[in-house]
């Protein structure tokens, strides 16, 4: 059984940074984790590569070739991933042991969770490979400070969430630069009630039917929950994966065998 942590979130969210992170607290903390480049345009790394789609297909090689944009063009990359799951993904897969654990630095736009199958079929295929796979989405903090804007995050959150149908773990980054830490512990953990009345005190009165729709919805997901990520702190950083590894079952066939062992001694 391998593990997986599919990296998704707005562009400029803190995804790529998060990565470099995880990877340089797993380091100290002597765990072995391996960053996955999926986003064709990126170009610097702060982390070591341990696959990489620019060796399957060059962004700047679709553009020119096929006269695409920016946009059209990532997703002709991610497309054409796609279509060699089979071949290159295999192969990559085959350079690591049965349980390691993978990280997936994706790219930033949205319609790859919202708009096409890629990742969703990505994400099988590394299911049907026995790999543990979770979301973690992340939001930066900055885009938080008022209620129609948590919506709208929540919103984008929800769309991933019902296109990959994985365990989701959602992550406010960037919480270094919060300078008002109570405008955003309103929505950490925001009771519904409380949202709803602060939505309808911005909108007009024509929109309480559709606040409440929204809320009701945001509330059933069980979206309104976002774990805060500090990456100045060891111990944020520490948290943040052990929600993680809880999702995906990381390390719990260890607790079962220290459990098996315990209840040994005691028969003795
Ligand atoms: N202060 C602060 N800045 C951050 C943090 N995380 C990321 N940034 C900055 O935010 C910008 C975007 O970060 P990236 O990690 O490249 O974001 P990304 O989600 O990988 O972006 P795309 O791959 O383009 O979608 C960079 O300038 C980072 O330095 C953080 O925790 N704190
Ligand atoms: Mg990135």
């Amino acid at each position: 059984m391998g593990y997986a942590q599919l990296v998704i979130g707005p562009a400029g969210s803190g995804k790529s940074t998060y990565c470099s992170s995880l990877y340089q607290h797993c380091e100290t903390t002597r765990r072995t984790i391996h960053i996955v480049n999926l986003d064709p345009a990126a170009e610097n790394f702060d982390y070591p590569v341990a696959m990489d789609i620019r060796e399957l297909i060059s962004l700047d090689d679709v553009m020119e070739e096929l006269g695409l944009g920016p946009n059209g063009g990532l997703l002709y990359c991610m497309e054409h991933l796609e279509e060699n799951l089979d071949e290159w993904l295999n192969e990559e897969l085959e350079n690591f042991m049965e349980d390691d654990y993978l990280v997936f630095d994706c790219p930033g736009q949205i319609e790859l969770f919202s708009h096409v199958p890629v990742l969703k079929n990505f994400v099988e295929h590394l299911q049907r490979k026995n790999f543990n796979v979770c979301a973690v989405y992340l939001l930066d903090s900055q885009f938080i400070t008022d209620v129609t804007k948590f919506i709208s995050g929540c919103m984008a959150s929800l769309s991933a969430m019902v296109q990959l149908e994985l365990p989701h773990v959602n992550i406010l980054s960037k919480m270094d630069l919060v300078t008002r830490k109570r405008d955003i512990e309103d929505y950490l953990n925001p009771e519904p009630q409380t949202l709803l009345a602060e939505l309808n005190q911005r909108m007009g009165p024509q929109f309480q039917k559709l606040n409440k729709a929204l809320i009701e919805l945001v509330d059933q997901y069980s979206m309104v929950s976002f774990v805060p990520l500090d990456l100045r702190k060891e111990s944020s950083i520490q948290y943040v994966l052990s929600q993680i590894d809880t999702c995906i079952q990381f390390g719990e066939d260890a607790d079962v065998k220290i459990k098996d062992f315990d209840e040994d001694e005691d028969e003795d």
